[in-house]
């Protein structure tokens, strides 16, 4: 099969299983160059593994700790007419990568919200892995959670809270800033999102390895999350998913205070913007996104994915002094802090007004979110021959549910 992009909307529904292999090689460099500590998590569970920041921490435990991994998200293979996901070409290759280099490494394909996928993963830390688990990183991004008992399921929406909120945002169609507004979400759609976004999941995790006895005395666990800039707030932290991300911030809190005779580390990791398949989707952050890439790659403080997580591991987490990290005033961990710069933010401020559909090439780093918006599913990459035939069917140790 020859496998071309076929964007839809801000998905594109087609990925390549070598540029996907290509990208997960790409992060297994950056991190062993940048990461070599030598003390780092020896057993990692990561939930939403396949791709964006869960797929970035997985290679960071793996290849800068030499750490055992269990991933679990929710990919598709290919069929007869259709390629695989790229979570799931992510997720072979790193398997390959992973065993080729001598690292345990295990997934499960299944839906991280049932209790069903947390019975198979404490079955394989139990069976496999040789020990318990001193690290969970919980990286779900999801708009849809099938409750685990009841089976209702619950939606999440991204819209405002109170007031419509009218932005500048960019129809990557049809490359042009466009003026969108955004309503606000009902009583009903508020809770729903922070049923689906919010900490309960996580704490159902934690809860069930605890009691498991797979959770290791003194582990960490971390939930991602993103508060943003004043630019993006009435979108998102004044907005629907703000709340579920508050909802973290609590969940952290209790779970540190719950679980603190095991010595629990409960934290959130408030992240940068990144292009991903998830951030792709709300709206104002590519047009947001372009921006700031634009700014922070001029003043050489750029990062993706795979440097915040690598960043987060051997600065914050895994400090070669063996210090505790640092926390903001609410306990959670800061890897936003170089985008949440003043230079940079009134940079972003200033150039927010003057961004349109004539100069929106020029004055931001479009192209580059382009490029990184393609290179999420294997596409656009120099090292790869998007004529060639391809074998689309990639299989590999996957526990399927
Ligand atoms: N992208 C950003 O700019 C950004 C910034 C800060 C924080 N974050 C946060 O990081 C976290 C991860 O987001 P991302 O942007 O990396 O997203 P992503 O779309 O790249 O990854 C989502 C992951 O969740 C998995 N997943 C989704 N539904 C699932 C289910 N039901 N069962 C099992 N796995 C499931 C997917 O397979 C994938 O591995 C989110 O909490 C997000 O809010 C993202």
């Amino acid at each position: 099969m020859v496998i071309h992009p076929k964007v839809r909307g801000f998905i594109c529904i087609t990925a390549h299983p070598v540029g996907c292999e290509q990208n997960v090689q790409e992060q297994i460099g950056i991190t062993k160059a940048k990461v070599g500590s030598a003390t780092g998590p020896k057993r990692v569970l990561v939930i939403g593994a396949s791709t964006g920041y869960g797929l970035a921490s997985r290679v960071t435990a793996a290849f800068g700790y030499g750490a055992a991994t269990l991933g679990v998200f929710f990919e598709k293979p290919s069929s007869e007419t259709k390629p695989g996901t790229a979570g799931w070409y992510n997720s072979a290759a790193f398997d390959k990568l992973a065993k080729q280099a001598g690292l345990y490494a295990r997934s499960i394909n299944g839906d991280a919200f049932s209790n069903e996928t947390r019975a198979r993963a404490i079955e394989l830390i139990k069976n496999e892995m040789g020990g318990p688990i001193d690290l969970v990183i919980y990286s779900l991004a999801s708009p849809v959670r099938k409750l685990p008992d009841s089976g209702e399921v619950v939606r999440s929406s991204l819209k405002t809270i109170g007031q419509p909120f009218t932005a500048s945002s960019v129809d990557t169609n049809k490359d042009a800033v466009v003026q969108v507004t955004v309503e606000p979400g009902t009583e009903q759609e508020i809770k729903d999102t922070v049923t689906v976004m919010g900490g309960e999941d996580w704490a159902l995790w934690i809860e069930a390895l605890n009691q498991a006895g797979v959770l290791a005395q003194n582990a960490t666990t971390v939930a991602y999350s993103y508060v943003g800039t004043e630019i993006t707030w009435p979108i998102y932290w004044h907005g629907t998913i703000g709340q579920a991300k508050q909802h973290l911030d609590n969940t952290a809190h209790e779970l540190s205070a719950r679980y603190q005779a095991q010595g629990l580390h409960a934290y959130v990791g408030v992240m940068k913007s990144v292009v991903t398949q998830a951030s792709s989707a709300i709206p104002v952050i590519p047009l947001y996104v372009s921006m700031v890439f634009r700014i922070m790659k001029e003043k050489g403080l750029h990062e993706g994915t795979i440097e915040q997580a690598n960043r987060l591991f051997h600065d914050v987490l895994y400090r070669a002094d063996g210090t505790p990290p640092a926390t903001d005033e609410e306990g959670r961990l800061r890897l936003d802090d170089w985008e949440l710069r003043d230079d940079v933010q009134q940079a972003c401020k200033a150039l927010w007004s003057q961004v349109t559909t004539q100069n929106l090439w020029e004055t931001t780093d479009y192209a580059g979110y382009k490029n990184e918006f393609l290179r999420l599913f294997g596409f656009d990459r120099k090292d790869v021959d998007y004529n060639a035939d391809v074998n689309p069917d990639v299989s590999f140790d996957v526990v399927q549910l």
